[in-house]
């Protein structure tokens, strides 16, 4: 199955590459939507939104300034989709860390213009064959995006095996901040969460989450929107199918390891919708699960 060509795409979407739009030394190819209500850029590899600017604002997605664009390697910023699983594989965990197909290339199948002047993409990928020695079954995945003065991602995720399949799934949102000092979340008080940066172990946030240091938190069983406060602007992350709430920014000390993010981990948050942990899903022989995260202005 192959990509659509040029003249497949509707008007205001056209295809660029990374080097084009980012400046990137890899050169991978990456999709434009250009509308009256934003300039979206999205990549082949791993279906991740890497932009979104919405007219007359700033991009609400933070990209590393040295993220790599080369398959099998993940790009870091915009919003990753971690699947057939979140993090580390729990039941295998010499498993790739976040799955798959964040690394893999996706087809884009169609675009289409909207009456209301939104722009829909949707992207496919199945399961690769060799991958069947370490993750033994097989399914597909279906990346829907929507494009207006809001960013909808819808993924379906469907099992064409004989059994069922244990899938963690996670919408990874790199959203930028100005200072990280100023970034607050909220719509998590009085939720639990497990804490990865001590051995998963179970606590309870008080009001509001901020930053200081290193923060790996999964909250499970969510509710509730969540609410990105900066100096300069508010965002809400909603999902349904996504209840699993995952916060993280590496702090100074972690980012100076990670050669993509180093003295940049100021400039982001993720507030990531999924589904992990206590949320895993038993997805059953021939279903399909279906998630949507929304990232819209907040009053
Ligand atoms: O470095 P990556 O494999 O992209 O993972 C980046 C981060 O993803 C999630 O937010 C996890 O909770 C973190 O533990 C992890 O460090």
């Amino acid at each position: 199955m192959n990509n659509l060509n040029a003249a497949e795409l509707c008007q205001g979407v056209s295809y660029s590459n990374s080097t084009a739009e980012f400046g990137s030394a890899d050169n991978a190819p990456v999709v434009v939507v250009d509308t009256a209500y934003c300039r979206a850029v999205v990549s082949l590899l791993g279906a991740q939104v890497l932009s979104f600017i919405p007219r007359g604002g700033r991009d609400w997605l933070w990209l590393s300034p040295r993220a790599r664009f080369t398959e099998g390697q993940a790009i870091r910023g915009g919003i990753p989709l971690c699947l057939p699983w979140f993090g580390v594989n729990r039941h295998q965990p010499g498993l790739p860390k976040h799955g798959f197909l964040r690394s893999r290339e996706w087809q884009l199948r169609a675009a289409e213009c909207m009456a209301d002047g939104a722009v829909r993409l949707r992207f496919e990928i199945s399961s690769a064959e060799g991958e069947f020695t370490q993750f033994p079954w097989r399914y597909q995945v279906v990346a829907e995006m929507v494009f207006s003065d809001t960013l909808r991602l819808q993924l379906t995720i469907s099992n064409s095996s004989a059994t069922t399949m244990p899938l963690s799934f996670a919408m990874h949102s790199y959203l930028a901040v100005h200072g990280l000092d100023s970034a607050v979340v909220s719509g998590l008080d009085g939720q639990h969460f497990l804490d990865n940066t001590d051995e998963l172990r179970r606590k309870l946030l008080r009001g509001e989450q901020r930053f200081e240091g290193e923060v790996d938190r999964v909250f499970e069983g969510v509710r509730t929107d969540q609410r990105i406060e900066t100096s300069e602007r508010r965002l809400r992350v909603s999902g349904t199918g996504c209840d699993t709430v995952i916060v993280w920014n590496p702090g100074a000390v972690l980012a100076r390891t990670m050669a993509d993010v180093g003295d940049s981990y100021g400039q982001y948050v993720c507030v990531e919708r999924g589904r992990a942990f206590a949320d895993e899903i038993e997805l059953d022989a021939g279903a399909e699960w279906r998630a949507e995260m929304c990232l819209s202005q907040a009053p």
